[in-house]
């Protein structure tokens, strides 16, 4: 059954200790019960919320093991690229190394290269069933998608597979991998960090008026939802 926490808190410096603080729980809860701590990360602002607050958790970094939620299927050395983002801003401020992350090969059509990032997830999970990440970090886009699952877009019905290409992406790069609905909420933590008044409206319409839009179908059906939001982003609720 699935929980949903809405965290209000004053700016965004509180939105990064919030949610790093959370991190900090649930990955030192896993690498307790599982001796592996397995999340997936968003691209966008979560790359800098990350990159301010997670050298100050206390963790056993080595138990961590890094997805993408998304991943624009360009060269990890485009401004593009997310894993490329976090490579530049925090592999040296926390001890991971660049094998701790689970990659996508940009060199594949980005058909081929959700094929092969399914191929390459399956052996961290329990086979002959979804994958089950132990945190998922969540962005939401001024337009209400999240991942890289836009509205009105069919992905949003996908159900056959974990990893889906899309190659029509409205925001650019159009040429990109995610994760499906079906993955998403199969998750033991779903966490949105949100700041500024730029969300306000769209945080109101999933939140309070409940509009069908991909950010509002997170639901994970057997885990944790939460809400990180700052005065700005909340300031419709
Ligand atoms: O394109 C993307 O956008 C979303 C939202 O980004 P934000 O900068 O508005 O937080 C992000 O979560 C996703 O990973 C990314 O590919």
């Amino acid at each position: 059954m699935e929980s949903t926490q809405l965290i209000r808190v004053k700016a965004e410096e509180d939105v990064i200790r919030k949610l790093c603080e959370l991190i900090e729980e649930i990955a030192n809860k896993a690498i307790e019960s599982e001796d592996v701590f397995k999340i997936g990360l968003s691209g966008g602002s979560l790359v800098n919320f990350l990159s301010a607050g997670l050298s100050k958790i206390t963790t056993d970094w080595s138990k961590w093991r890094l997805f993408f939620c998304d991943e624009r299927v360009v060269p990890s050395e485009s401004p593009d690229s997310t894993y490329g983002a976090y490579r530049k801003s925090l592999i040296g401020t926390v001890p991971l190394s660049e094998n701790q992350f689970i990659q996508i090969d940009p060199h594949l059509t980005a058909e081929d290269a959700a094929r092969d990032y399914i191929r390459k997830m399956a052996p961290f999970f329990a086979p002959d069933s979804l994958p089950r990440f132990d945190a998922l970090l969540l962005g939401m886009g001024p337009d209400g998608h999240t991942c890289s699952l836009f509205p009105g877009h069919r992905l949003l019905d996908e159900t056959s597979v974990w990893i889906a290409p899309i190659t029509n992406s409205p925001k650019p790069p159009p040429s990109r991998i995610t994760l499906t609905f079906p993955i998403i909420n199969n998750a033991e933590n779903c966490i949105f960090a949100i700041s500024g008044q730029g969300k306000a409206e769209m945080v109101k319409r999933i939140l309070k008026d409940k509009e069908d839009l991909p950010a509002g179908r997170v639901k994970p059906a057997d885990g944790k939802l939460f809400w990180i939001l700052d005065e700005g982003a909340s300031s419709l609720l």
